[in-house]
């Protein structure tokens, strides 16, 4: 491994602070950066707010919420979340939190690194992206990936001591994040007319519960580069937390990119590859993309609910009849896992492999 040296990019940060350009590894194919010029359009229409508070009211302001689930999920698979429980200030704690972290020297960063040795890569940790092959594009981002849970399966190696206060806020946003999670999946499988617990029950108590904490740092030439490649996320459902009202997140439909408003304290969630195959389609887990800027740094923190590796990953029979045939391959969560990071460097999708 020590001689294919293009295994191991430096942090974004550190080009950062050393060049004017950047280098030729993280550049878009020409085309791409012309065919749409990185500028997403406008969306048509706005981002739906769920009220959680009033989908689980027991009169008819239920109904209407969950009517606006089903068109958020069937237009754009990523929504909005209100009176979620989490409150602003645990929000901000999170936040600063994560800023802390990456705004300390690098020397201390790397001692959370995602090389173990410097060279061999474990998908925990601080660093950038595993590279797979001397041709991938790079994104113009460092990230900080971390298991959450199960808890025996922490690996505190990779955890920040500094602020010290991390892993303690981090997990009371976990248990909050939690909550929401319930919430959503079982008035989603209310839509579909499962069993209030279906999606539920898919979960075992070694079910992951992942965080990956995404640095955008101001880029030089962000007309060339992404700062996070087009992908749908793993898991069943991610919740998306974002520091800035850049617009910089945005999501693929019908083969044009719309940008998604972000501002501080609003919560997105997002529909991921699992439910997709769960719900037999019906749920896609929409395709997204960050841009970078020249401007300002943003920083966004994703949690992931996936689930236990040995689980299989299969359309709810409830939902299959003789004219509604399983659209996807049944797949152990494992082995998708295996295939997602596969894809993910090449900037495509193993879900496309599973539909059959
Ligand atoms: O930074 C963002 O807005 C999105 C991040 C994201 O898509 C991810 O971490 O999977
Ligand atoms: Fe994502």
């Amino acid at each position: 491994m020590a001689d294919e040296p293009w295994r191991m990019p430096s942090t974004v940060q550190e080009l950062a602070a050393n060049v004017q350009e950047p280098p030729s590894r993280y550049l878009l194919p020409e085309e791409e950066r012309l065919s749409d010029q990185l500028a997403g359009a406008e969306m048509p229409e706005a981002v739906p707010t769920i009220d959680l508070r009033r989908l689980l009211a027991s009169d008819d302001g239920a109904g209407e919420e969950a009517a606006k689930l089903r068109s958020a999920l069937q237009s754009w698979g990523i929504f909005l979340v209100a009176n979620h429980g989490i409150e602003t200030s645990l929000m901000d704690e999170v936040m600063n939190a994560s800023r802390e972290f990456f705004h300390l020297p690098l020397e201390e960063k790397q001692k959370c690194s995602n090389l173990v040795d410097g060279k061999r890569f474990q998908v925990e940790g601080y660093g950038n992206d595993q590279v797979k092959a001397q041709d991938q594009i790079l994104d113009w981002s460092d990230r900080l990936n971390l298991k959450v849970e199960p808890q025996d399966e922490r690996n505190l190696a990779s955890w920040p001591r500094h602020p010290e206060h991390f892993m303690d806020v981090l997990l009371e946003y976990t248990s909050k994040s939690k909550k929401i999670k319930c919430i959503v999946l079982r008035a989603m499988a209310r839509l579909l007319e499962l069993d209030d617990d279906y999606f539920l029950n898919q979960f075992s108590n070694r079910a992951p519960v992942t965080v990956r904490i995404n640095h955008y740092l101001p880029c030089p030439r962000p007309d060339l580069v992404l700062g996070f490649k087009p992908h749908s996320d793993d898991g069943v459902l991610a919740t998306l937390l974002v520091d800035s009202d850049l617009c910089a997140l945005q999501v693929l439909r019908d083969g044009m990119w719309y940008n998604v408003p972000t501002k501080p304290h609003a919560l997105l969630i997002n529909v991921g590859d699992f439910m997709e195959v769960m719900s037999n389609g019906m749920f896609r887990s929409p395709v997204h993309r960050v841009v970078a800027s020249a401007a300002k740094e943003r920083i966004s923190l994703a949690m992931f609910y996936g689930l236990d590796p040995e689980h299989e990953i299969k359309p709810a029979a409830g939902l299959l009849r003789d004219d509604q045939p399983a659209l996807y391959k049944e797949v152990k969560t494992k082995d998708y896992m295996a295939g997602f990071y596969q894809h993910f460097a090449r900037g495509t999708r193993v879900i496309e492999s599973m539909k059959i």
